[in-house]
């Protein structure tokens, strides 16, 4: 992936809006969103043959969108789905461990709070890192204390030119200071997953990044 591609990072999962998750997905990316991670976890998620289903059809919308399709923790899922790329959290599977299932063509991403955390996802082979959560946010049950753009600030005054996109409560308003800090894209669920009108909310939120 390049750079470019991590500037309206979207994320979703069935639980994340009211509305079906293909139509949400189609009008999210005639909005203008560069990037999209199927994130089916937490509260009513979907599992086994009825997530892979919907991953498969997600999948297709961003085939035929030419936006990378990236899979949240499930290895064999992304494998299964030919996902452009993984996701990792802190807590998942080691990326040493994802490397080694995974094709070297696979984006792989890892969250990242901490200069220390943020090294060894380099050292590890991170191609990106997801910094978070920024500001307040209600859609992660167990989201840490909000670190601010600050945060990828500091991991950028430390050296670091790996691409990062903020992640956590980001919306319209703030997504600017994201950027300032030195991300390279925002990461959203709810500002668009939520919105009434999901083409207009990705929209907008391009708008600012442009
Ligand atoms: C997955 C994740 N990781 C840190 S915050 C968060 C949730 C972001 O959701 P929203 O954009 O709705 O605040
Ligand atoms: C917990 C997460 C943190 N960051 C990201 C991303 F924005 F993609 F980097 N995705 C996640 N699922």
């Amino acid at each position: 992936m390049n750079k470019e591609q991590y500037l309206l990072y979207f994320i979703m999962g069935s639980n994340n809006t009211d509305k079906n998750p293909e139509d949400a997905l189609h009008e999210a990316v005639k909005g203008g969103v560069t990037c999209f991670q199927f994130r089916e976890k937490g509260q009513d998620a979907a599992e086994g043959t009825a997530k892979k289903e919907l991953g498969g059809r997600l999948r297709k919308i961003c085939r035929k969108a030419g936006i990378p399709f990236i899979v949240n923790d499930d290895v064999d899922l992304a494998m299964e789905l030919e996902a452009d790329g993984i996701h990792a959290g802190q807590e998942d599977t080691p990326l040493v461990d994802i490397k080694k299932q995974c094709p070297s063509s696979m984006t792989v991403g890892v969250s990242a709070k901490t200069v220390d955390e943020a090294e060894q996802a380099v050292q590890d082979g991170a191609d990106y890192l997801g910094v978070g959560p920024m500001f307040a946010t209600s859609t992660k049950e167990d989201a840490e204390t909000p670190v601010g753009p600050g945060a990828i600030r500091m991991l950028r005054e430390s050296g670091l030119s790996i691409p990062i996109v903020g992640i956590g409560g980001i919306d319209t308003d703030n997504a600017e200071s994201v950027m300032e800090a030195g991300a390279d894209g925002v990461s959203v669920i709810s500002a668009v997953s939520r919105a009434d009108d999901i083409q207009q909310a990705a929209g907008k939120l391009r708008e600012v990044l442009r």
